[in-house]
């Protein structure tokens, strides 16, 4: 709301924010803290090269991200402009960082049932927003959730959101370790490959580390297509049925956004400190 202090049609600039530490890289450039000048509100500025990106699609995709992603547990891009040799991203300062590197943090590096359960329900509720507005994510993963100053979880990084139903087929770099079946064997997917990664995210969080996770991608790829999932003793009875209603082959038999929000294991651990 600072920033749309100065109005709809302000043409913003850099020279409206002091630009501060750098966070870190992002997929297409650094990520610095910066403020603006006038409110002092802080900010999350991600600088994105203008060679990779001259594409007239990442306009439109800014447009569609900037309109239509107000929600509490979507991170929000408060405005972008570009300067002969960058586009900027004016976006908001998560400030307690990647949840990647909290989860990595932790003893045993896995998160307790209560904060697993609070991420799933608040990643969920980012999800059904989505998936209202036809959009798939398809990028669900530790790293691509933020946390607030207070410890909740802002969803981001939309770069490989495509609208539903889509076969796009991209060069999915990193890890396969989250791909559901229809993606390992590029059918046509729909808005359920969120649904079977946050599956896959609720056990990471749980365990560690994804349930697929094997040394080489064949090996990643067989456990995927044929579902093979080991239960640690961690995995409590009631986490268990969550995850398995999600991980189905059958894209049309996991359970919805709401459901999840609903389920008894989520409900009894969601808000207990
Ligand atoms: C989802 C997406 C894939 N990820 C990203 O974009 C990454 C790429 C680089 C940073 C992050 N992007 C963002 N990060 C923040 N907050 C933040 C990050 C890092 C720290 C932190 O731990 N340090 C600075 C530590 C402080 C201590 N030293 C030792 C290490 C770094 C603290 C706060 N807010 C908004 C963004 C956003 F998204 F708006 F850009």
């Amino acid at each position: 709301d600072h920033v749309e202090a100065r109005g709809p049609s302000y043409q913003w600039n850099l020279d409206d924010f002091e630009i501060g530490a750098p966070l870190g890289r992002g997929k297409f450039g650094r990520v610095y803290l910066a403020r603006e000048r006038t409110t002092h509100y802080m900010v999350a500025l991600k600088t994105l090269y203008k060679v990779e990106l001259m594409k007239g699609r990442v306009e439109k995709q800014m447009n569609r991200y900037m309109k239509l992603f107000r929600h509490p547990h979507i991170l929000q891009m408060l405005t972008y402009f570009h300067d002969h040799k960058r586009i900027y991203l004016v976006l908001e300062f998560a400030a307690r960082g990647e949840l990647y590197k909290e989860l990595k943090r932790q003893p045993n590096e896995r998160f307790n049932e209560h904060l697993s359960a609070k991420y799933t329900y608040q990643v969920a509720d980012a999800l059904e927003y989505c998936h209202r507005n036809n959009v798939i994510h398809r990028d669900i993963k530790p790293e691509n959730l933020l946390l607030t100053y207070e410890g909740n979880v802002k969803l981001a990084d939309f770069g490989w959101s495509v609208h539903a139903p889509s076969s796009k087929r991209n060069t999915l770099c990193g890890t396969l370790d989250y791909l559901p079946p229809e993606m390992v064997t590029g059918q046509t997917y729909d808005i359920y490959v969120d649904h079977w990664c946050l599956g896959i995210l609720c056990y990471e969080f749980l365990v560690g580390k994804p349930p697929f996770l094997s040394d080489s991608q064949q090996e990643t790829y067989v456990k995927i297509k044929t579902i093979n999932i080991q239960w640690p003793e961690q995995i409590t009875p009631g986490a268990k049925d969550l995850i398995s209603r999600l991980i189905k082959r059958k894209s049309s038999e996991r359970i919805s956004m709401a459901a999840v929000k609903k389920h008894f294991w989520i409900v009894k651990y969601k808000d207990l400190h």
